[in-house]
């Protein structure tokens, strides 16, 4: 594989074993290598973030607001830019690592979509969140400490208009322990053929232990239903990376809609 240019280079930072990612963070070495990461670390990345497009359409108007948290370099908020094209949607896009959203802006500010997208620099644990359709949170809740995720997923339910989503992807454990080393032998066995070595996955791994903590599907579903989300349901699933989807419920559409009593 050869090396690309700079603001697109091949992930080679657990060969080389820098200092820097021990814990691992996401500075200016992730950065630079954090497209071809991605790619090569996350099975169906692609897929994930061409599909919250194709979904994000159907739940904005003319002039909704989305939240992307944790955009990292805004490929979520452009893929939701590319497939609502006509509306005058606000992209809040967020992140809380400097480096990403010096890049996030260079790389956003490369296309002229309709939807006005906004990068800021915040931390989604202390975010005051406005009225909003959508919200999207992929691959970032996993790096939060688990005991402010509720906290979270209840804001992202009260700034939800009625009718409005949430899409959260994630890495999960699974519930068991046999399954749980299957899936993660599977995902181990996909980074190898996109060209990682076992010591560059062992030290990745080790890098993200504490950092990354990962919870089962059931906790994450569990979490959505106690924030006040109806029927989560996983949209996407590839090994141990998969995505859900949560509907705000709209209680004066369900009543209108509902079977009109009639007296006898
Ligand atoms: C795996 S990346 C997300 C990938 C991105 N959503 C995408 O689809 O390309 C996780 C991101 O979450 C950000 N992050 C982690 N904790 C955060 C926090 N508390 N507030 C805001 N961003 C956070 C990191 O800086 C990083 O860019
Ligand atoms: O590389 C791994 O093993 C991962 O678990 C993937 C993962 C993620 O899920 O966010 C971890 C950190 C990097 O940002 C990219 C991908």
């Amino acid at each position: 594989m050869s090396n690309k240019t700079e603001k697109n280079k091949v992930d080679r930072l657990f060969k080389e074993s820098k200092q820097d990612l021990f814990p691992f963070k996401f500075n200016q070495s992730v950065v630079d290598v954090f497209p071809d990461m991605i790619n090569r670390s996350v099975p169906g990345y692609t897929t994930i973030v061409d599909g919250i497009g194709r979904v994000s359409r159907r739940f904005t108007d003319t002039s909704s607001r989305v939240y992307d948290l944790g955009c990292s370099l805004g490929n979520v908020s452009l893929s939701i830019a590319k497939y609502n094209v006509g509306k005058a949607l606000t992209i809040e896009a967020i992140d809380n690592s400097p480096a990403m959203v010096t890049r996030c802006k260079e790389h956003v500010g490369a296309y002229n979509y309709d939807a006005f997208i906004q990068v800021q620099h915040a931390d989604i644990t202390a975010l005051e969140f406005q009225a909003c359709s959508l919200v999207v949170i992929n691959f970032t809740l996993q790096f939060i400490n688990p005991s402010l995720r509720q906290a979270i997923i209840d804001k992202i339910y009260a700034s939800l208009e009625p009718g409005g989503a949430l899409i959260l992807s994630e890495k999960i454990s699974a519930s068991s322990d046999s399954m749980d080393s299957l899936l993660i032998d599977l995902h181990h066995e996909f980074k190898r053929e996109n060209g990682y070595s076992d010591l560059e996955i062992s030290q990745k791994r080790t890098a993200l232990e504490n950092v990354m903590i990962l919870d089962t599907l059931k906790q994450h579903k569990q979490r959505l239903e106690q924030a006040g989300f109806e029927h989560p349901s996983v949209w996407f699933q590839h090994f141990n990376f998969m995505s859900l989807i949560a509907i705000k419920q709209d209680i004066a559409n369900d009543l209108l809609n509902a079977p009109q009593l009639t007296e006898s």
